[in-house]
């Protein structure tokens, strides 16, 4: 067979996930960043190892998408060499209601495929909805932490999409303006490897190699006030915490919800939707918030010390999962309501199934990655639960990531 061309012109037909674009060369199918539906582009092709499909970098676009604007960060702009295009901003090219609808697209291709929903059912139309103020600022400066990295000869910046080659750039338009004005951009970091800049209620933090001058930072939401590690989890969108707290409120059904159940909190960094939940049913809500890192459980429980309820237990939520599986009163569950908020990886087959297996009243899905949400969806539907909400949010504007917040209510329960 002779060898493939490398420079080869594609005509884009969709979006995947991971924020890359669809087309086909010769039937095969070719992904490719920094383009958009309906565009025709230049593209060399990188990654021809695969039989099933192949991968390209897009040089020059020859017919352009009525999406398509100025890139957002001139760093990650077509018109630089794909290797020195700066990472973390790869729907920075299209105009933002548009990076919606795509998000939207991704989300509903995502449930029918892996999640098993039918192509007419209403959440397959779900629309991304977005975040205060975003419109109004063009969607720029909203991130409140920033992870940059610095090379071999002391250079601070951001990593190339798709490689761990550190940028310089300019500017970091992405984040809140105080958070850009405090990255050390033009500094020379020599020996260091990494750098994070941290916007909490207390001012603004640069930490080199983890190490921060601070024991603990505070977020606030509402009246309530958050203590965590300075560079412990919390959600990164300015807006975020306040949004997806409200969410959350909302998808829990009143009627399903009993204060004196045991609910659970599961993955619950620094206690957000235990507070959640005490904000809407009272402090002397039973809620346990689980988490892997001890130093995020030690704040959840002085987060939350007004709840009376409340429990911060450290763990990892599968062991803990299947420890309260084997409990003698296991039954108690069957009137809990569950909130998760996974990692990007998603909770997985085996804890979705032993969620369902103690049949609480409702479960609540935070999930930042659509193919994860789907794919537990499944499992969820194959266990006897069925989705009876789901809103999603562009939290993450110019990225290809996109939140949702999902409610599951047990089959059985629901009127027929
Ligand atoms: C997406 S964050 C959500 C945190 C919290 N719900 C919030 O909104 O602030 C996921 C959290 O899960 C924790 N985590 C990751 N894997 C875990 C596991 N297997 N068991 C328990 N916690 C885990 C992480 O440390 C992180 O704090």
């Amino acid at each position: 067979m002779a060898d493939a061309p490398d420079i080869v012109d594609l005509t884009i037909t969709n979006v995947a996930h991971g924020g890359v674009f669809v087309a086909r060369h010769e039937g095969r199918v070719v992904f490719v960043p920094d383009t958009l539906p309906g565009e025709t582009v230049r593209a060399r092709l990188v990654d021809t190892r695969k039989k099933s499909f192949w991968r390209a970098e897009a040089l020059e676009v020859l017919d352009a998408s009525a999406d398509r604007v100025d890139h957002v960060w001139s760093a990650s702009a077509i018109d630089r060499d794909p290797a020195d295009r700066a990472g973390g901003a790869e729907f920075g090219h299209i105009a933002l209601p548009r990076q919606r609808t795509l998000k939207a697209d991704v989300l509903s291709d995502a449930l029918v495929r892996f999640g098993g929903l039918d192509a007419d059912s209403p959440f397959v139309r779900t629309v991304v909805e977005p975040t205060a103020g975003d419109d109004d600022g063009n969607g720029l400066h909203w991130r409140t932490r920033v992870s940059l990295h610095v090379d071999g000869e002391g250079r601070v910046g951001p990593y190339a999409a798709r490689s761990h080659r550190v940028i310089t750039v300019e500017d970091l338009p992405l984040a809140t303006s105080e958070v850009a004005a405090a990255a050390p951009l033009r500094e020379r970091l020599d020996g260091a490897t990494t750098v994070d800049v941290v916007l909490s209620a207390d001012g603004v933090l640069v930490a080199v190699d983890g190490a921060a001058r601070t024991g603990a930072v505070h977020e606030r939401v509402g009246e309530r006030t958050f203590s965590l590690e300075p560079l412990g989890f919390w959600q990164v969108h300015r807006e975020a915490a306040v949004l997806l707290s409200s969410a959350v409120s909302s998808a829990v059904d009143a009627g399903r919800f009993d204060p004196a159940a045991p609910n659970l909190d599961l993955y619950g960094g620094v206690g957000l939707f235990a507070a959640t939940l005490a904000d809407r049913f009272g402090r002397g809500v039973r809620v346990t918030t689980v988490e892997a890192e001890s130093s995020a459980t030690d704040h959840a429980a002085e987060n939350l010390s007004d709840v009376v309820g409340a429990r911060a237990v450290t763990a990892r939520v599968d062991r803990f999962v299947r420890s309260i599986g084997a409990e003698r009163d296991v039954a108690r569950y069957r009137a809990a309501t569950i909130v998760l908020d996974p990692p990007r990886s998603g909770a997985g087959t085996a804890v979705v199934g032993e969620l369902a297996a103690l049949q609480p009243a409702q479960i609540i899905y935070v999930a930042c990655d659509p193919v994860a949400l789907a794919r537990d969806t499944k499992a969820l539907r194959a266990s006897g639960y069925e989705l009876d909400s789901l809103r999603a949010f562009d939290l993450f504007p110019h990225t290809h990531h996109v939140e949702a917040v999902a409610a599951f209510t047990r089959t059985g329960d629901r009127p027929s």
